[in-house]
């Protein structure tokens, strides 16, 4: 008897898992809203702190639930001595996402109400985790620069203290409510891959440590979320903006992925793009300085040439990686960044999974050896 072969969905490809009421991608509209909201309204008029609070509460806050919320997440920014003396410990050669990844494995293991998987219990480590996650990537920086941490400020909001923790001076407000953009735009983008693996991690009704450090290692991939560093490495390869079309050439013609381009998703570009390449281009202008407009300049050549030749369209990686270069971050401290943010949207997902769990476990087809006797003392030639 035959039997028709199981239609196979590599990647996952245009598979419905669950239902969310998270986020959603409008296709119709190319847009993308939060609990409701579109993300450019919301990164137009309200804080990363309030859109944090939207989509773990499903509303916005009053302006006392706000007060409370910023009151908290300021007392946990900082970190206790064994998470200070953990990060001197680890290579100065490792990638700052396993500096962040191994963080907060350890703070799962020094929490005693790790395995406490109420809504009340997960709240508090998300709120835990939002709050120190800045103070452990400033710290990192620093120590990679051969400097000494510096505390948080309980003054100042989540982006401006990040700031004055990695540079120990704020920019001016144009530039912090640039990267505040950048975090709203980053917060939440429904099942993509590294929500979908804290989603699996949380629906075996193991920990939410267990689960944002196996959404950290699914975000480090530069198909995912790494790819806003080698938007950068690549701009840095490229060099002179007259070169971007015959690099773009060779690159598609030996098959390169070329980074910050392309996505699972959108088809026709990026619902976050328009947006945070305004913020982008504010930047550039206000700096005025030749190797700024030099990057820009290629910049703007390469997605030219990409959107005219492959007609495929930037990500949100593409603006985000030169913005943050801007910014003054280092390289490897774009995709920790990402995390900051999307530490939020991680959060909301493993709430939502455990208010309606099922256990994740698809199927495979076999495409393996036929079954076959195992070879034995007595069966051998
Ligand atoms: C925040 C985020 O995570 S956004 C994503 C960040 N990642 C990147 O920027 C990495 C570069 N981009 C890519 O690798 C892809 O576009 C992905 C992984 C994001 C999406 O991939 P998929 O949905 O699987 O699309 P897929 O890989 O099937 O692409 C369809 C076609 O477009 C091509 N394509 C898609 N993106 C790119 C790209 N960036 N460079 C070159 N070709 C590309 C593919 O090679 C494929 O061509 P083919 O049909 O001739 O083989
Ligand atoms: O949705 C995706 O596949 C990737 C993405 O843009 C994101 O996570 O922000």
């Amino acid at each position: 008897m035959t039997t028709t072969p199981p239609e196979i969905h590599r990647g996952l490809a245009g598979v419905v898992v669950d239902t969310t009421g998270i986020s959603t991608v409008i296709q119709e509209t190319n847009s993308l809203t939060y609990r409701g909201y579109a993300v450019q309204d919301l990164a137009a008029h309200r804080s990363f702190e309030e859109v944090a609070y939207l989509l773990w509460h499903g509303e916005l806050p009053d302006p006392a639930q706000l007060a409370a919320f910023q009151a908290r997440e300021r007392a946990l920014r900082p970190l206790d001595r064994s998470t200070l003396e953990l990060l001197t410990r680890l290579p100065g050669t490792c990638h700052p996402m396993d500096v962040l990844r191994t963080a907060v494995s350890f703070f799962g293991a020094e929490d005693p109400l790790e395995d406490d998987g109420t809504l009340a219990a997960n709240r508090a480590k998300s709120l835990t985790l939002l709050a120190k996650l800045p103070t452990v990537v400033a710290a990192d920086q620093r120590r990679r620069r051969g400097l000494a941490p510096i505390a948080p400020d309980p003054e100042l909001g989540y982006a401006e203290n990040f700031f004055h923790m990695c540079f120990g001076t704020v920019p001016e407000p144009e530039v912090v409510r640039c990267f505040e953009i950048s975090l709203t735009l980053y917060a939440e983008h429904s099942f993509n891959a590294s929500t979908f693996t804290a989603r699996v991690v949380t629906s075996t009704l193991s920990d939410l440590y267990s689960a944002v450090t196996a959404a950290i290692g699914a975000l480090k991939g530069p198909l995912h979320g790494g790819a806003n560093e080698a938007v950068m490495h690549m701009l840095n390869e490229i060099g002179d903006p007259r070169r971007a079309g015959d690099w773009l050439d060779e690159a598609l013609a030996s098959r390169r992925k070329i980074m910050g381009f392309g996505h699972r998703v959108y088809k026709h570009g990026d619902s976050r793009v328009p947006i945070m390449q305004e913020a982008l281009d504010r930047l550039v202008a206000r700096a005025a300085d030749p190797e700024v407009t030099r990057l820009a300049t290629l910049h703007a050549a390469l997605r030219h040439a990409m959107v005219t030749r492959k007609g495929i369209h930037p990500n949100l990686d593409y603006p985000a990686g030169l913005a943050y270069h801007l910014m003054g971050f280092d390289i490897p401290v774009f995709t920790p960044i990402f995390v900051m943010s999307r530490i939020t949207g991680w959060t909301a997902h493993i709430t939502e999974q455990l208010s309606h769990n099922a256990l994740i476990r698809p199927l495979a087809s076999y495409d393996g050896r036929e079954q076959r006797p195992v070879p034995t003392a007595a069966s051998a030639p």
